[in-house]
């Protein structure tokens, strides 16, 4: 197990540039301000996603097969902006390839993170955690929160990994969660909009990716940094327009919606909790660091 030490260490594992401020940029901002040890291991570039900079698109993997490396260039804005220091990408920049969406030609490229060899990349993630020895680890859940093939992998990879790192592996693990009830709240306050990103969906447990109230157990609120969590999405420009629904979310909910995120407990014991649902508010509760 990592040590109990002063240091606080938190590490969180994504799959793409982009993943790292949707699911958890307040958490991250949060800990790198209150000067925990935050590292972020992003598995692949990215190279298959969407270009929404029209100057942009001849990067697209059908075209120059650029995207990877102008991603790096967005994670660094984004990773600035959230105040976190320590970014790695697994193996080294482009070991593994974006798999591109389940059923995707770019699931059988042979470099694509969906055909690694699981503790081929495990090990890299082992090395880092002998290195940086989180207390916590952050990760998505066996459905990589959406069925993404490189977020299930993603969780996989990290999962094997902590298995291996045995006397090194974090006390606590973590699972990326919406809660139910939140996107209950979203359906209501979005209906009628013009960019309802929930249209046609009217119960929350018919979207792919809630996880019940009762199955959540932690809560971060950080909504003082919801500022550096939306400007971190700005620097993703690539995937995330300015028409896109977060900046929507950011202006019908205000700092309640990008500014809490949601954990389910995989591994370790929760500590306190507190509120209606008894939530921890802080992932390392229980943790004597
Ligand atoms: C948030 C996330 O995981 N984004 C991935 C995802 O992007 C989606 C993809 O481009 C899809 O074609 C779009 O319809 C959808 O809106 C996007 O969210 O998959 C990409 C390809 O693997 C990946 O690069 C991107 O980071
Ligand atoms: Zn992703």
């Amino acid at each position: 197990m990592a040590p109990v030490t002063s240091e606080r260490s938190i590490l969180f594992v994504h799959a793409h540039p982009d993943d790292e401020v949707i699911g958890t940029g307040a958490t991250m901002a949060r800990y790198a301000a209150a000067g925990a040890r935050v590292t972020l291991v992003t598995c692949t570039l990215g190279e298959e996603g969407e270009i929404h900079v029209p100057a942009l698109a001849g990067l697209a993997a059908a075209e120059a097969d650029q995207l990877g490396g102008y991603r790096i260039g967005e994670l660094a804005a984004s990773c600035a902006a959230l105040g976190v220091a320590d970014h790695r990408f697994l193996g080294g920049a482009g070991r593994y390839r974006d798999s591109g969406m389940m059923g995707d030609p770019a699931n059988d490229a042979p470099r694509c993170f969906w055909r690694a060899d699981l503790d081929e990349a495990a090990g890299h993630l082992v090395a880092v955690l002998r290195e940086v020895r989180p207390q916590v680890l952050v990760t998505y859940d066996p459905n990589g929160f959406y069925g993404h093939p490189d977020h299930i992998q993603a969780h996989r990879v990290a999962m094997r990994a902590a298995e291996l790192a045995g006397p090194d592996a974090p006390r606590k693990i973590y699972w990326t969660a919406v809660p139910l009830s939140a996107l209950q709240a979203g359906i209501e306050n979005f209906r009628g909009a013009s960019d309802n990103p929930f249209a046609g969906v009217e119960r929350a447990e018919d979207l792919p990716f809630g996880t019940p109230d009762a199955e959540v157990h932690a809560a971060v609120a950080a909504p003082e940094h919801q500022e550096a969590k939306l400007a971190a999405l700005r620097a993703h420009a690539t995937q995330v327009p300015a028409s896109s629904w977060l900046f929507s979310m950011a202006t019908n909910f205000g700092a309640g919606f990008l500014g809490v995120e949601h954990y389910r407990l995989a591994a370790g014991t929760p500590g306190a909790g507190a509120g209606p649902h008894g939530w921890e508010t802080d992932l390392f509760a229980g943790l004597d660091t």
